[in-house]
């Protein structure tokens, strides 16, 4: 054996020891890694179990989820809410905690603060529907956009006194897509709106341009002919092509398209299943439909197909009470998740431990009696004027609140308005069943468990 074969046997050695050694590190790296991580985890999951809750085991959560059926499961939430101190207690699902608040003092520390906006994990399933719009976009995007988008939804209804227009174009899909049988072809609809928006976008961006060289080409002084290229400007395609056209502002055809599924999906099924509620509750009530009726025919007289302004809708106050106590009863977003960025102290003995997710479920909020006396009966009274101011502001939230409430809280309300004051105005409508035997389901919206009969007289 010569010296070269030795050198070769040593380096060999050493790249063994190299080897060996650098296997033995990322193995010391991968269980540090895990063992913190389990550690962080074990001091997470002691945290939360300080939070009250029902039943749960290790990795399996809190079983008796599993056997409560679908349209219990609102039910039990509530009675949960009742039974643990101050309205908050947290599940396990598996092995992730979910933390439900009610107290409308705890709703107003995460909702109403700046620090909180993030959603939880549960909106990813919405992504493949809506992408990155706002209802699942993360917190720097959803910033840059709302500021975007917000002037667009509330502008509009300003500038049209009347309000007919948005209804034709708007709710009369609503009720449409928000009814069970196109419920089947869901997605058909969606791949079909989808193409549709793609279609859109293209074809308005054509007419904006065309728009844009004839008015050029005009080339006058008359402010009649250079706001003529602002007509029809205002919606919320315009808005997001305007801005896409300012590069600072990175709007791709897909984020586009992703927002205004998202307006979509946001504004149709909530505003629909509203006029739904509304009709069952007023068709259960009929005294309170003959209040609404006489207030019809107090602002319109005999005429029986009205043009309605906002003016109009103004003086709607007492179907305004029916309708806000619809969304009392029947909240149609019947829950909100965040996730929460920093420890949050409820209550000196109460604290949220930043990371965790907390759940707003909106019916057991809306029926805690210490903010409403006899929770579970229908009664617009309480909205009354003279009444309102007794509620405590984070008490009722059908829009949720603070900076990520709905954008479209006032066009949902308009629209629900005009949509049910043209049916009073023409219609009498009684409910065929009893509100005992109609339960809720609690999806994304707020359904019933079975159709709802009515039976429905012109006046
Ligand atoms: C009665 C009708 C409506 C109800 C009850 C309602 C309720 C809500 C609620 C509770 C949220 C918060 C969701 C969350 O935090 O996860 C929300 C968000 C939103 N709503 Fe509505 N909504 C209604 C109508 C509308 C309409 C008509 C539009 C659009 C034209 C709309 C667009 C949106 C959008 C885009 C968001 C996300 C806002 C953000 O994160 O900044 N909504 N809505």
């Amino acid at each position: 054996m010569d010296i070269s074969d030795n050198l070769s046997v040593e380096s060999k050695t050493l790249k063994v020891n190299v080897y060996t050694s650098l296997v033995a590190l990322s193995v010391l790296l991968v269980s540090w890694i895990v063992m913190s991580q389990s550690l962080k985890l074990k001091a997470f999951g002691k945290k939360i179990d300080k939070i009250p809750g029902p039943f749960s085991i290790p990795i399996l959560g809190t079983l008796v989820l599993i056997i409560i059926p679908r349209s219990e499961i609102l039910e039990v939430i509530i009675r949960w809410t009742r039974k643990f101190k101050d309205g908050c207690f947290r599940l396990w699902l598996l092995n992730e905690p979910v933390i439900f608040i009610s107290s409308p003092d705890h709703v107003q520390k995460i909702l109403g603060s700046k620090e909180h906006l993030e959603k939880a994990a549960l909106y990813q399933v919405l992504k493949p529907l809506i992408g990155n719009g706002l209802i699942t976009a993360d917190v720097p995007s959803w910033k840059a956009h709302r500021r975007l988008l917000i002037n667009s939804v509330n502008g509009k209804m300003k500038q049209d006194g009347n309000v007919q227009p948005l209804v034709f174009s708007l709710a009369s899909l609503e009720l449409g897509l928000g009814c069970s049988p196109l419920k089947r072809y869901e997605e058909d609809i969606n791949a079909a709106t989808q193409e549709l928006f793609d279609y859109v976008v293209s074809e308005r961006r054509k007419q904006r341009q065309t728009h844009d060289i004839n008015t050029n080409e005009i080339n006058t002084e008359s402010s009649a002919l250079k706001n003529q290229k602002h007509i029809g400007r205002g919606a919320l395609i315009d808005t997001l092509l305007d801005a896409a056209e300012h590069s600072e502002n990175e709007i791709t055809d897909e984020y586009m398209k992703n927002e205004l599924m998202t307006f979509l999906v946001a504004g149709h099924d909530t505003s629909s299943e509203t006029m739904l509620w509304a009709l069952f509750m007023l068709g259960s009530h009929p005294e309170l439909q003959d209040k609404v009726h006489d207030e019809m025919k107090e602002i319109f007289g005999d005429n029986r197909t009205p043009e309605i302004t906002l003016d109009d809708l103004s003086r709607m106050t007492y179907l305004d009470q029916c309708i806000k106590e619809t969304l009392r009863v029947y909240p149609s977003v019947p829950l909100l998740m965040r996730k929460v960025n920093t420890d949050v102290e409820l209550e000196p003995d109460l604290i949220i431990p930043a990371g965790a997710e907390v759940a707003f479920c909106i019916p057991a909020i809306h029926q805690n009696p210490s903010v409403y006396k006899n929770p579970k009966k229908f009664d617009p009274e309480r909205f009354a004027a003279d009444k309102i101011a007794d509620i405590h502001p984070y008490g009722y939230c059908p829009f949720s609140l603070g900076p990520r409430n709905c954008i479209g809280k006032r066009l949902g309300e308009v629209l629900t308005k005009i949509v049910l004051a043209g049916f009073f105005l023409n219609y009498s409508v009684t409910s065929l069943q009893k509100p005992e035997e109609v339960k809720t389901v609690a999806e994304v919206t707020l359904g019933p468990s079975k159709p709802i009969f009515f039976h429905v007289k012109r006046r």
